[in-house]
């Protein structure tokens, strides 16, 4: 049986009677790598206040490994195994990454014996080790000044490890990197999360992606769904949060609309033409007033932006006239435009997936390019 790392049990956080947290229940098992996602406001530094001791609930409780933490201080929390990384990297810019690693293998040394002090070799292998870990090894010793904003963060997760916490609270670690520094922190994030349990939390579609098994949504302070990215991105509470109304989708009808996106995304050009015509389809079927059409379409584009596998999304289907519907609003999409290489390779893909018989493949094709006709 697997242990809970963490356990949140009917926890409430209250401000002067705003509840920042409202009766939260959550749980997690050791070696897991979560991700909490949640439209601002939802409670989820509030949430990590609570696990690293720094905000006491007011009602409720939380356990790590089994330990009530209302009766540890903070500093005391730290020690028993949680360590929490900010959303600004907390490193000494003067010293070189290497010093800064060197301070949080030896916390309770002061900064002077760190520098002046010659270092044990199981201390400097542990170092070195953590140096390449982080993909540092190479600007171990230039001072941290002059390292890239990713590079800091990347610094202060070794800083982190460093004091081997069992479970790791990272917050929001990609805001303002590059494609290719996101890239590599989730790599670094996934390499540790084979021999820790940790808690990330972002506002990066694309990178939770990257890196999440499992996803927890926060609103108003409770959990409102939880699950793999793609039940996620498709769920309509979730969607509604984000955007801020009610779509009026169904799980069903966001499910088609995510082939229909992924198809329009097959040759990485999710062109304008596509786009309307699936917002077409939208608005046709659920009678959207000409200006909610305009909002949505933009709201949906970032929302549909993200690429899933067809592979994830077709057996969510369920039925027959889902997987045909599915399979028309497809074809009208790629036919939109002329169809290419890649569009064709993933249609077939698709079709294999859907496993319908030939003559309604035929039959769903033609239909779709009447409706396409029918649209001019
Ligand atoms: N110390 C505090 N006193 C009063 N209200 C607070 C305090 N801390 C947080 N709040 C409120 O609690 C709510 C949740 O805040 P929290 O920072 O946990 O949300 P968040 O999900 O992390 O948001 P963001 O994504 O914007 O960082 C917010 O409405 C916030 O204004």
């Amino acid at each position: 049986m697997s242990t809970k790392v963490l356990e949140i049990k009917d926890v409430t956080v209250s401000f002067d009677g705003f509840k920042a947290i409202n009766n939260l229940n959550f749980s997690m098992d050791e070696g897991e790598l979560r991700v909490i996602i949640g439209p601002n406001g939802a409670g989820k530094t509030t949430f990590l206040d609570v696990i690293s001791g720094k905000t006491k609930p007011t009602e409720g409780v939380a356990y790590f490994k089994g330990q009530d933490l209302r009766k540890y201080k903070e500093h005391e929390i730290s020690r028993l195994g949680i360590g929490r990384k900010f959303q600004t990297p907390r490193v000494y810019l003067n010293l070189t990454p290497r010093e800064n690693l060197d301070l949080s293998c030896n916390r309770n040394k002061n900064v002077f014996s760190t520098l002046f002090k010659k270092a044990p070799s199981a201390e400097k292998r542990t170092v070195g080790g953590l140096l390449e870990t982080i993909g540092l090894d190479h600007k171990a010793d230039i001072p941290a000044a002059l390292l890239s904003h990713g590079e800091k963060q990347w610094l202060e997760i070794g800083m982190l490890v460093a004091q081997s916490p069992d479970l790791l609270l990272v917050d929001e670690p990609v805001a303002g990197l590059t494609d290719e520094e996101t890239e590599q922190t989730g790599k670094l994030l996934m390499s540790l999360a084979e021999s820790h349990s940790i808690v990330v939390i972002e506002h990066d579609m694309e990178f939770v992606r990257q890196i999440a098994r499992q996803v927890t949504v926060l609103h108003q302070g409770s959990v409102l769904f939880e699950g793999t990215m793609d039940q996620v991105q498709t769920d309509p509470k979730v969607i509604e949060v984000y955007l801020g109304k009610e779509t009026g989708l169904t799980p069903e009808q966001m499910l088609l609309l995510r082939i229909a996106a992924t198809m329009a995304w097959a040759d990485d050009n999710f062109a304008d033409v596509q786009q309307a015509l699936i917002l077409d389809r939208l608005s046709r079927k659920f009678a959207h007033a000409p200006e909610e059409q305009a909002e949505l379409r933009s709201d949906l584009q970032n929302l549909l932006a993200t690429e899933i596998p067809l592979e994830d999304l077709v057996p969510q289907l369920t039925t027959q006239a889902q997987r045909e519907e599915a399979l028309m609003l497809s074809y009208e999409v790629i036919s939109s435009n002329q169809i290419n290489q890649t569009e064709a390779i993933v249609y077939q893909k698709l079709l294999n997936l859907l496993s319908l018989p030939p003559e309604t493949v035929s039959r769903l094709e033609a239909a779709a390019l009447e409706e396409l006709a029918a649209r001019g």
